[in-house]
């Protein structure tokens, strides 16, 4: 059996075809620059052991993510170079979607009242859940036969205790609105919890998860479940993102728009696509943030010096959260990639018994590796994300 994974984001798409039950990856891919006159198509298609790549890149226009996935598909069946012949040989399809609400705890297969309450969610995720809806609408036209299946950002997070997701707002704000805090990341939070637990041979192990993406959030996690998350309501609270502020007090937001005279569209703009890294340095990529810290730029290295804090003081919290830690787990582009970021969030925890060991750190690897010196208190990880992945587990485990 095959089963295909789409990760629609705010502009990009992220998908992968494994074959079941081996979880063999046959091919993956990303689509970005969704809606510009030059998008990017990267298509991986594995060999027979998973090293022996082939990689094609296309650039074309793409004006949507319909667009993008009717590509995709092209190239999926393409009569030399394809993988599948018929997209009849796609049997399950799984959905990331970022916004679950309340309804949605678990893995759900798809059908009309699933849809619709996807779209009643737009509201909450208006950069995610309308691309996810399209993926899933697209995808049930190019895929008749196949089932769609979604998993939810948010499932994850539907452990965390009522004091933990409730803000402190009138009640019927909650109970008539559904104003509380969701935390989103789930599906990655999850797959690195599961494997750190599984390396420490700890299934009860208290881990603080730190997904360090474009989007980025933590989480406090015990024995697989989570007890509390840095994302709320929406994906925008918590640590500093590429483009997202991250915690602020209020207070902000009533300024801009009485005093300087901001619309709500250009406060949720300035919040949502103007700030974190990129509005503090002027780069959103960690990348070229690092390359300008390197050159001596003071505000990048200010920047910088913001991002890990804010990561420090969500692990102090989170250690009283979780009444003491056996690990610290970083993953996704920054997390895994970044050993700059990573000794920075740890500086000055010894005495929680989080540590670096530099010259771990610096090992350079697509494999979850110890970070923390031999002998520490507290495990410091990085272990690699695969939200496909665990999309893909989740499919099967519902429909087995
Ligand atoms: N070698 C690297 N060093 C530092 N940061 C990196 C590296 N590779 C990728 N990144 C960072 O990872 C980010 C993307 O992470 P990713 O998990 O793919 O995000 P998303 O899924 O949210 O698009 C990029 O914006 C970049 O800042
Ligand atoms: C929910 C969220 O922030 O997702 P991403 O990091 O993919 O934007
Ligand atoms: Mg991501």
């Amino acid at each position: 059996m095959n089963i295909f994974v789409v990760n629609s984001g705010s502009s990009s798409i992220k998908y992968q075809l494994f074959r079941w039950p081996a979880e063999q990856p046959i091919c993956t891919g990303l689509v970005e620059r969704l809606g510009l006159p030059d998008s990017v198509i990267t298509h991986t298609v594995f060999g027979a052991d998973e090293e022996a790549q082939q990689q094609q890149q296309l650039t074309l226009a793409l004006p949507d993510h319909a667009a993008g996935l009717r590509e995709v598909v092209q190239l999926l069946t393409a009569p030399k170079t394809g993988v599948i012949r018929d997209p009849a040989d796609v049997r399950v399809i799984g959905h990331r979607v970022v916004h679950g609400g309340e309804k949605f705890a678990a893995t759900t297969l798809i059908d009309a009242a699933v849809k619709a309450e996807i779209k009643r969610l737009f509201a909450l995720a208006p950069l995610h859940n309308p691309a996810n809806y399209l993926g899933i609408e697209v995808c049930e036209e190019l895929f008749p036969q196949a089932r769609q299946v979604a998993v939810f950002d948010t499932a994850f997070h539907q452990t965390m205790p009522e004091y933990a997701f409730r803000y402190a707002l009138p009640a019927a704000l909650y109970h008539e609105h559904g104003i509380r805090a969701y935390g989103f990341h789930g599906t990655s939070h999850k797959y690195v919890a599961g494997q750190a637990a599984a390396y420490l041979q700890n299934p009860a192990a208290r881990l603080v998860t730190v997904h360090l993406g474009n989007g980025c959030s933590m989480a406090a996690v015990q024995a697989g479940r989570c007890l509390d998350t840095s994302m709320g309501f929406g994906p925008l609270s918590g640590l500093v993102m590429g483009t997202r502020s991250g915690d602020l007090d209020p207070s902000v937001i009533f300024h801009l728009v009485q005093q300087l005279g901001y619309s709500v569209d250009e406060v949720s703009a300035l919040l949502n696509k103007r700030s974190g890294m990129l509005g503090l340095t002027g780069h959103s990529d960690m990348r070229d943030v690092g390359r300008a810290v390197a050159e001596g730029d003071t505000e990048a290295t200010l920047a910088l010096e913001l991002y890990a804090y804010r990561i420090r003081k969500y692990l102090g919290a989170y250690a009283a959260v979780l009444g003491g830690l056996d690990a610290v787990v970083f993953t996704a582009g920054v997390g895994e990639n970044d050993a700059t970021v990573r000794r920075l969030a740890c500086q000055g925890l010894a005495f929680l018994g989080v540590q670096v060991d530099e010259e771990r750190n610096a090992v350079r690897s697509r494999e979850l590796r110890e970070i923390s010196p031999a002998g520490a208190a507290v495990r410091v990880l990085v272990v690699p994300t695969n939200e496909e992945l665990e999309i893909a587990r989740q499919c099967a485990a519902l429909l087995a």
